[in-house]
């Protein structure tokens, strides 16, 4: 298996002068219940600070004062006003859906329209609760856009029906080929599958990660770097090499890393790697 190293971080370019806020990106976020509103939030901070040029989060009425109190640079939407949602999924270049989605009935309906609206030009991220919905309601991966799975390893046996204990890259591999989509299979070394290509494996990582809202954090950037990279495999390794690299530095003097410092300190190691 290949190794992610620190040479991936060549995918992060200087920006050129002559730009403004549409050539890096336009993103939607979808999740955030009732219950699991810092899920969508944390997903959010870390796609504005990795540079996505516009921002809107799509989730639970009751999350937007803390969206924007947390996060004043994205955008809002009720995940409840399916149209509004629709219209706004319909003009992204990349869409996040299942940080705290939730599995209820609402959830389902969301999930559902946006996997048969997303077109041939855009990259779909699927995490979180959308990954187990999808499982659980037998939904197959749009067959237009270009699809992310990030899983941890309970919601890749969900997805790809191995189960945790016999997880394996050619297993992993069989099943990405099957999904015909990138999976992020997420542990303390996370690997980076895509189909009838050799994978990769993260190198770096720490113990100090294992909190919730990581994974949230990393669907945010893998979107945030899509937006501004291209949607190659190899802007989804560079994501997942940040995001732990960037812990490894913080761990340095932390006993745990908080989601959210990642998101804030991204801006800086952005810059000291751009190419
Ligand atoms: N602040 C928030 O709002 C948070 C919301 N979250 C959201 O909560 C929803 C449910 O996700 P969860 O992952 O918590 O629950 P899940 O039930 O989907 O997965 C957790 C279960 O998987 C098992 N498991 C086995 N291997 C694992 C591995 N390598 N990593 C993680 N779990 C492993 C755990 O023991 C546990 O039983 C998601 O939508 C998620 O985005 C979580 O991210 C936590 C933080
Ligand atoms: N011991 C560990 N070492 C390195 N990385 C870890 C460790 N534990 C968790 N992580 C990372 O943290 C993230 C956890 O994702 P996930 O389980 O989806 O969290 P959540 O849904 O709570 O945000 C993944 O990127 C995983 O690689
Ligand atoms: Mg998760």
């Amino acid at each position: 298996m290949k190794k992610i190293t620190e040479d991936i971080l060549s995918i992060i370019k200087s920006r050129p002068v002559n730009s403004y806020k549409g050539t890096f990106g336009k993103i939607v976020l979808i999740g955030g219940n009732a219950n699991f509103g810092g899920a969508i939030i944390m997903a959010t901070m870390a796609a504005v600070y990795s540079g996505a040029g516009l921002v809107t989060t799509v989730t639970d009425n009751s999350n937007q004062v803390s969206l924007h109190s947390q996060v004043p640079e994205a955008m809002f939407q009720d995940i409840n006003e399916l149209p509004q949602v629709l219209a706004l999924v319909s003009q992204a270049n990349v869409i996040v859906i299942g940080p705290g989605l939730g599995t209820e009935e609402n959830s389902k309906q969301v999930l559902t329209a946006v996997f048969k609206n997303v077109t041939d030009k855009q990259t779909l991220v699927v995490d979180g609760s959308a990954l187990t919905l999808m499982a659980q309601e037998h939904l197959s991966l749009p067959t237009t856009s270009t699809n992310v799975l990030t899983p941890h390893q309970m919601e890749w046996q969900r997805v790809s029906n191995i189960p945790i204990a016999q997880q394996n890259p050619e297993l992993n591999q069989q099943a990405t080929n099957r999904l015909n989509a990138i999976a992020v299979v997420k542990s303390s070394r996370t690997q980076v599958y895509s189909p009838n290509t050799e994978p990769a494996e993260n190198t770096v990582g720490t113990p100090a990660q294992a909190t919730g809202g990581m994974g949230d954090t990393l669907a945010g950037m893998i979107g945030g770097f899509l937006c501004q990279f291209g949607n190659d495999v190899r802007t989804v390794e560079a994501a997942v090499y940040t995001h732990s690299a960037m812990a490894d530095e913080i761990a340095k003097n932390q006993y745990v890393v908080l989601p959210h410092q990642i998101s804030m300190a991204l801006p800086k190691f952005m810059k000291k790697h751009e190419h």
